[in-house]
């Protein structure tokens, strides 16, 4: 084919399909032209050379045939969706066509060991549909719910790769509210009608699948089959991977909304970095299955007491055996990725080590068996855990592989090798004979000194010569007839013989026989594993279930963490808790915590920075980590279960998303208020800030009373309202609780934080302190004291009359009202212009969001008006 064919090829196949970029086989390189030969070659740093084409020229970058994997995985985890065309032989020369398409949910080989959903949303009859597959482990997960929220939950709890919307959800809002930073993709219309979808559905995992796993709602169908339909685009293997079909209810898990996720930082700080969440710092696990169970254990705890007991039970048992949970995370460190392996069988691209991988891990089982035989955990549930999959199956695929492949195979699976002998007759009998042909080359050189008397003779290969045999010049002259000269070197020449060139053949015709035959029984051999496919998943799902269980008993043990005792909703007890993530980089003040039927409403009060935030997502922490299953940080705890955590912390900034943090306070608390119930734990920081100091007040208020009167569910309420505290007398299941410091934070006396919660209310805010500790220049704190001794005498500003010889007091904004109050005797007075503006702007003035220094210069501009100056 003319080079100017090669090009408008390229962009002929460029047009057929949605691909970011194609990769074109041409002979042993995959090429780029054109945009995207530029484009790689600034991404990749590939060379980017020039290739003409009708009278024009174009970029190309090309890479090895065998380097194509790195590059295309180095795309698609920077988000590109790449096209694959592959190059097959004709009659008449050759063609080439897009085989699959490797996109950021469907890359099989990533070696990125958190798990890659590939997730699909669409709206059907008013209800949402949610599929999530991941390809390299063969989970396919599908779920419904009326409620957009929750869909958003889901999709930060997965954290997908790659997202795709079906047509009546593309504009939602939930897929740009910045829970996800995955591609998304506007995929095909039709695949997602649900009748096409069922019959996909159907036809891959068998037509009783969808009654099985109780699969009706056309949704989840719709959702699950344009899942299906993207992945079969990217490649057939792929799809094979996807072999269990599963559904779960969002009511089965506790609700975390997303800004709740965010806030307690379960797997990522607020600045998006692992270091520093919950997961990073109780993960002990010691394979990358077992800190994929970890997380969705804590991104996705359960409801059912029975469930988290189970898990509870068997970390308690791992606490208190040190020995046998050593025993334990020894044998699981000898693991690989079974789920992992499991899909890269199925899909056909596992080689001769990954089998052996999986033969290793196959070991572990019975290792793990023994370990948790142990008398100290012997009445726990891990015994039963581990035995769950069939572990005759699991040693006797073990020892078919055991008995096939050659312990150190090579990385191709296509050049022999790979298989121990008297594994298969025909294959031993090839060896034999290649062997043979082998000697018979490799004594050749001796034998032909021997014959010759040359000295300076040798055999050997290479790709353009075949086999030859090398003599020094010097002793050319003594070579037999026989010799036929097939090349000259500077010092040497080159010469075969009808002889070695018959047995060059026969090598090379067995060397190929014996690699096709290779081949073939590993595609065999391979097949037989991925049969197993359900079973591997069972071993994986086990390993990585007790390594999740030994790293919760690792980091309990080591940080003195509790049993907490669960019990139906109710009740939150906290003795001596401590903050999970906070302690291991403090020294930190414990703190008890009591909510329950009579006392479920706390206000917490004390100074910024007294650690009041700390204390509120300590008790939804605790809460958390026991519904995961796993011991708690304090002395004691009595955890309630609850049906949900909400949360509205400190607001972050938003603003780039185009929204004032008012109004995402406002959004989020108008989510919790509508989704908490009865059994929900509700944490609210500072609600009401973000606006004038009134409103800000008005709304703390009404939602302390919503949540009080309607929703009756347990509530951490921080607020430097002081005047909040007042409700505690008003409605019975409020409280105040407060934490304390010591000094009382005036003009320069300091303030000690002692970080530990007491009842009651507290009674200065010492902002003005916190001011000083951050740097603010000395005139401003000053001056702020001055105003704050002043607003504090008073409690009032007042506006003084003009045209009053006395100047008395005409009119009091009282703070603690926020109302006029006026005078008797000028009641009856209409007041006189200057006043009445006064008033106004007065009215309009927020304390809270004016700094003293203007506020001090208000007032004395005022007072000049009022006093008749200009
Ligand atoms: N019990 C504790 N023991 C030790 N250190 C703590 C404790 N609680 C909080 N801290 C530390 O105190 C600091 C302030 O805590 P936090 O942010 O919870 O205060 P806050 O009262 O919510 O402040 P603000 O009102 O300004 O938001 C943090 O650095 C935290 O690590």
């Amino acid at each position: 084919m003319t080079a100017d064919g090669i090009v408008g090829e390229f962009l002929a196949l460029k047009a057929e399909t949605d691909a970011d970029l194609l990769a074109m086989q041409c002979g042993d390189f995959y090429e780029f032209f054109a945009e995207d030969a530029e484009f790689v070659g600034d991404e990749l740093d590939l060379k980017v050379s020039e290739k003409s084409s009708h009278g024009s020229t174009y970029p190309m970058a090309g890479v090895p045939v065998d380097d194509l994997t790195p590059y295309l995985k180095a795309l698609v985890e920077r988000g590109y969706r790449v096209a694959v065309a592959d190059q097959y032989e004709t009659d008449d020369g050759h063609a080439r066509e897009i085989t699959r398409i490797v996109t950021p949910g469907t890359l099989l080989e990533t070696t990125d060991p958190t798990a890659q959903f590939l997730a699909a949303v669409v709206d059907v009859d008013d209800r949402y549909g949610l599929a999530l597959a991941d390809v390299t482990t063969g989970e396919f997960l599908v779920t419904t719910t009326a409620s957009a929220a929750e869909v958003e939950a889901e999709l930060h709890r997965f954290d997908p790769a790659e997202v795709l919307p079906g047509p009546t959800v593309r504009d939602d809002a939930l897929l740009d509210r910045g829970e996800t930073t995955a591609p998304v993709i506007d995929y095909d219309d039709a695949a997602f009608a649900p009748g096409r979808a069922e019959r996909r559905l159907r036809d891959h995992f068998g037509a009783g699948a969808l009654d099985s796993v109780g699969l009706a709602d056309r949704a989840g169908v719709a959702a699950a089959g344009a899942v299906l339909a993207y992945v079969e685009e990217t490649g057939v293997g792929v799809l094979d991977a996807l072999t269990r079909l599963g559904t779960y209810d969002t009511g089965d898990h506790l609700d975390l909304d997303a800004t709740t996720q965010r806030n307690l930082e379960l797997t990522e700080t607020m600045h998006g970095e692992r270091e520093g969440s919950l997961l990073a710092t109780v993960d002990h696990t010691v394979t990358s299955a077992g800190g994929r169970r970890l997380r969705e254990w804590l991104t996705r705890p359960r409801r059912d007491r029975d469930v988290i007991d189970r898990r509870i039970d068997s970390v308690a048992a791992l606490v208190e055996a040190a020995l046998a949970r050593d025993r334990v995370r020894e044998v699981l460190d000898d693991a690989y990725d079974l789920e992992r392996l499991a899909a890269r069988a199925t899909s056909g691209s596992a080689d001769a080590t990954d089998l052996l991988s999986i033969r290793d891990t196959l070991d572990v089982l019975p290792a793990l068996g023994e370990a948790v035989a142990d008398s100290r955990l012997e009445d726990s549930p891990l015994p039963a855990i581990v035995d769950r999959p069939n572990r005759e199956r699991a040693a006797s695929l073990r020892a078919e592989l055991d008995a096939a492949l050659a312990p150190d195979p090579p990385g191709t699976v296509t050049e022999g090798g790979l298989f121990q002998r008297g594994y298969d007759d025909e294959l031993d009998d090839l060896i034999d004979r290649y062997e043979a042909a082998r000697e018979w080359l490799d004594g050749l050189a001796d034998r032909e000194k021997a014959r010759t008397g040359i000295t300076h003779l040798q055999v050997d290969r290479n790709k353009t010569d075949g086999y030859y045999i090398q003599v020094g010049n010097s002793e050319t002259d003594a070579v037999p007839e026989s010799y036929r000269e097939i090349k000259t070197l500077k010092n040497s020449k080159r010469y075969t013989t009808d002889e070695l060139a018959e047995r060059e053949r026969e090598v090379l015709r067995l060397e190929e026989a014996r690699g096709d035959l290779e081949y073939d029984l590993f595609c065999e051999l391979r097949e037989r594993v991925a049969d197993h496919t359900e079973l591997l998943q069972d071993v994986g799902r086990t390993l990585a279930t007790v390594d999740a269980l030994a790293s919760l008993a690792t980091h309990a043990a080591s940080h003195d963490w509790t049993r907490p005792e669960v019990v139906a909703p109710g009740p939150l007890v906290v003795e001596a808790g401590r903050h999970p993530v906070v302690e291991t980089t403090t020294d930190f003040v414990p703190n008890d915590l009591h909510l329950d039927t009579d006392r479920g409403f706390l206000l917490v009060t004390g100074p910024n920075m007294s650690g009041k935030s700390t204390y509120m997502r300590q008790a939804a922490l605790i809460t958390l980590l026991a519904q995961a299953g796993s011991f708690v940080p304090a002395r004691a705890a009595t955890v309630g279960v609850v049906d949900g955590i909400y949360t509205r912390v400190g607001a972050l900034d938003e603003l780039a998303g185009g929204r004032s943090t008012f109004m995402v306070e406002m959004e989020e608390l108008s989510n919790i208020l509508h989704s908490a119930t009865e059994e929900s734990l509700v944490v609210l920081d500072e609600v009401g800030r973000g606006t004038a100091t009134y409103d800000g007040i008005s709304i703390a208020w009404a939602t302390t009373e919503y949540i009080h009167n309607e929703v009756g569910c347990k509530c951490l309420f921080a607020t430097h309202y002081h005047e909040l505290t007042t409700l505690a007398d008003h409605l019975p299941r409020v409280e105040n609780v407060h934490v304390a410091v010591a000094g009382d934070g005036g003009d320069d006396g300091d303030i000690t934080f002692l970080r530990t919660v007491e009842d009651g209310p507290t009674d200065r805010s010492y902002g003005v302190h916190v001011a000083d500790l951050a740097g603010v220049p000395d005139p401003v704190v000053e001056r702020s004291r001055d105003v704050l001794d002043r607003l504090r005498e008073d409690r009032a500003i007042e506006a003084r009359g003009a045209g009053t010889s006395d100047g008395t007091t005409q009119a009091v904004f009282d703070l603690g009202s926020g109302d006029f109050q006026r005078t008797e005797e000028d009641d009856e007075e209409p007041l006189d212009p200057a006043t009445e503006s006064v008033l106004a702007e007065l009215q309009e003035t927020s304390v809270a969001e004016t700094s003293p220094v203007d506020l001090m210069a208000r007032v004395r501009e005022w007072q000049g008006r009022l006093d008749g100056e200009e």
